[in-house]
């Protein structure tokens, strides 16, 4: 049996607390660690790192507790843990910009690093991120949790199964109303550096990373992007109440064409209101078939199904678009998509199992990101080709 030390900082954060901490680590904790492909069993112990010792001190004692019926190491010296021998793993998931200070000290030590995307605000501190990684040797990865949503797992099987024919075409509809704060009654449901450039926020940053890894692993590496983004809303409440200039995209528009070809347009929005069938939405449509992804379900209509409609305003629409596609059943179980990665990370540190999403990889989201922005400052196509 191994057992990994990993030290999580950022856990006191929205991600760093229910999806890493409480829906993996803890998680992965309950159910007796992870078993790998050798058979043997890795287990886990956390030591949870961060400035503020009150939130630290409730996840380490009072949730840890109710979770797994045990408390967890906690601690605000955060230099003292990263340079503990004992600890295998250093994990990042604070704010974008805290990101590489902790990357460049948990490489310096040796550790294996594991940290939230952007992996960093632009590609030049990236690429500094990796290349720290790669010459110190040692193992690392950047989360790319969407690759194990159920619903994007489903588009998957039938990309891989023929269901589409060929690919003509990707819509990606992705957002939902973030309110501002300025109503007491609703307050803003994101954190408030998520709409300052200056601090690392910003819809393109934030969300072409996902699209990059994405679309590269369902069709390929992206060609080039023409890309739009605004400041929707111009003013927000922050988290003690003040007003705030929004500075960075709260809504971004893009075309990604893939090298095979395949035009792919995705809106994104914190200014939107939702009527369809979730808060991402991914239509492939293909020769022989299409597919509508959401988080969970996926939906699909074949040829056969394809109804044939004729344009005529003037009688009221005579077919009802959405029986004609069929939701998928859930062939299997599925787990925490963040878990499902962890586990691998997990596996690949114990067990030199392959682990192919490294923070190189994460250079590659930064730079469409930027790409994006770009395209946007400059109103171009921006290539993204090596
Ligand atoms: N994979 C995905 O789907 C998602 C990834 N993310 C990424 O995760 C990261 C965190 O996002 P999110 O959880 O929404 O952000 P939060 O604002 O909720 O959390 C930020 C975390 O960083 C810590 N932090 C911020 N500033 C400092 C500082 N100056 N010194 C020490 N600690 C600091 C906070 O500590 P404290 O509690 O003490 O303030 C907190 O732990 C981002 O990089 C984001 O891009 C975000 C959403 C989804
Ligand atoms: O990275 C992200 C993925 O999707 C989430 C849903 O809004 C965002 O919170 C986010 O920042």
């Amino acid at each position: 049996m191994t057992n990994l030390t990993i030290a999580m900082h950022g856990v006191t954060g929205r991600m760093g607390t229910h999806q890493h901490f409480v829906r993996s680590i803890l998680a992965i904790m309950r159910q007796g660690g992870v078993r790998g492909a050798n058979g043997e069993v890795i287990q886990v112990t956390p030591i949870l790192l961060g400035r503020n010792e009150t939130k630290l001190r409730h996840l380490a004692e009072v949730v840890a507790d109710q979770e797994i019926g045990a408390q967890v190491a906690w601690s605000t010296d955060v230099d003292a843990v990263l340079t503990d021998p004992q600890v295998d793993i250093v994990f990042d998931a604070s704010s974008t910009q805290m990101r590489a200070s902790i990357v460049r000290q948990a490489a310096q030590q040796g550790r294996a690093v594991y940290c939230e995307k952007p992996i960093a605000v632009d590609v030049p501190q990236a690429m500094v991120l990796a290349e720290l990684c790669e010459s110190a040797g040692i193992k690392n990865g950047v989360v790319q949790d969407k690759l194990w949503l159920p619903g994007v797992c489903k588009l998957r099987a039938l990309r891989d199964e023929g269901f589409f024919g060929d690919i003509l075409s990707v819509r990606g509809e992705f957002g939902y109303w973030v309110f501002t704060g300025h109503d007491p009654d609703r307050p803003a449901q994101r954190p408030s550096w998520n709409y300052r450039r200056e601090d690392g926020g910003g819809m393109m940053l934030d969300m072409f990373c996902h699209w990059q890894y994405l679309l590269g692993d369902l069709l390929g590496p992206i060609d080039r992007v023409l890309a739009h983004a605004t400041i929707d809303l111009p003013e927000r409440i922050d988290e003690a109440g003040n007003p705030y200039p929004c500075t960075a995209d709260d809504s971004a528009y893009a075309i990604f064409v893939t090298e095979s070809g395949i035009t792919c347009q995705f809106n994104c929005s914190w200014a939107t209101r939702v009527r369809r069938d979730d808060l991402l939405t991914i239509q492939i449509d293909g020769t022989k078939g299409s597919a509508v992804a959401g988080l969970r379900d996926c939906w699909v209509q074949e040829m056969a199904a394809t109804p044939r409609p004729v344009w005529n305003p003037d009688i009221p629409q005579p077919i009802d678009f959405h029986s004609g596609w069929q939701k998928l059943p859930d062939t299997t179980t599925y787990d925490n998509a963040f878990k499902v990665q962890w586990e691998l990370f997990l596996r690949h540190v114990a067990a030199d199992e392959p682990f192919p999403w490294t923070l190189r990889r994460g250079v590659d989201g930064v730079a469409l990101a930027e790409a994006g922005q770009t395209s946007s400052a400059e109103q171009r196509w921006v290539s993204l080709g090596g």
